[in-house]
């Protein structure tokens, strides 16, 4: 089995049903905010809570942008990933076609931060999403919107070499 059929195989079996609270399964085992096996990764870590997805994290000297202080691009990386995670809850494949990212104060590195997010609206193909990172029981420090369009698997075929 090629290794793009057994990820297309692991991949059928993620979108079950998962249960209220449940974790969620990495896309895939190196995929960079999530994947446990990428050594440069977030090893993002999400459940369900209801209708949302959610998180805790930390940022580390990995992500330093700003000396003390996580690199937007990183920052935009773990909100990429966590909208990624709401597809197990709308059932299908989707890819990012938008990304806003609202960066209301600095992300501290080693500090630990909860974010969530929702799908906002459905229309045909677009899933409209929103998302949120806030200090523990505190403040906003960053939000997103982002624009998923639905794809066939035949999408992550591109990235199979040629
Ligand atoms: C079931 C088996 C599945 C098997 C999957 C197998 C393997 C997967 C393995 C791993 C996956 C790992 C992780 C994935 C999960 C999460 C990771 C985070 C997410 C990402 O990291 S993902 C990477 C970054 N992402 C891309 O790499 C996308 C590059 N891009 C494209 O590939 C195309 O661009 C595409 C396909 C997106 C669209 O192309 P397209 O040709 O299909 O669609 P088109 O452009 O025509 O737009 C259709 C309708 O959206 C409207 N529209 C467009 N833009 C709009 C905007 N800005 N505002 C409002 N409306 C807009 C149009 O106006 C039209 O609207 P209407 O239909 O009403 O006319």
């Amino acid at each position: 089995m090629s290794s793009m059929e057994e990820l297309l195989a692991g991949w059928n079996e993620k979108f079950r049903p998962h249960a209220d609270g449940a974790q969620l399964p990495p896309h895939h085992p190196h995929c960079l905010a999530c994947g446990p096996d990428n050594p440069h990764g977030h090893h993002l870590t999400v459940h369900r809570r209801g209708e949302e997805v959610h998180a805790t994290h930390v940022f580390d000297e990995r992500h330093v942008g700003a000396p003390g202080i996580a690199h937007g691009g990183a920052v935009a990386t773990v909100f990429d990933d966590l909208f990624g995670f709401l597809l197990y809850l709308t059932g299908g494949p989707a890819v990012t076609r938008k990304l806003e990212v609202l960066y209301d104060s600095p992300v501290i590195l080693g500090t630990t931060y909860d974010l969530a997010a929702r799908v906002t609206r459905t229309e045909g193909r677009k899933l409209f999403m929103e998302a949120d990172m806030k200090q523990l029981g505190g403040s906003r420090v960053a939000s997103a919107s982002a624009l998923f369009l639905s794809v066939d698997v035949t999408h992550f075929n591109q990235g199979m070499p040629r």
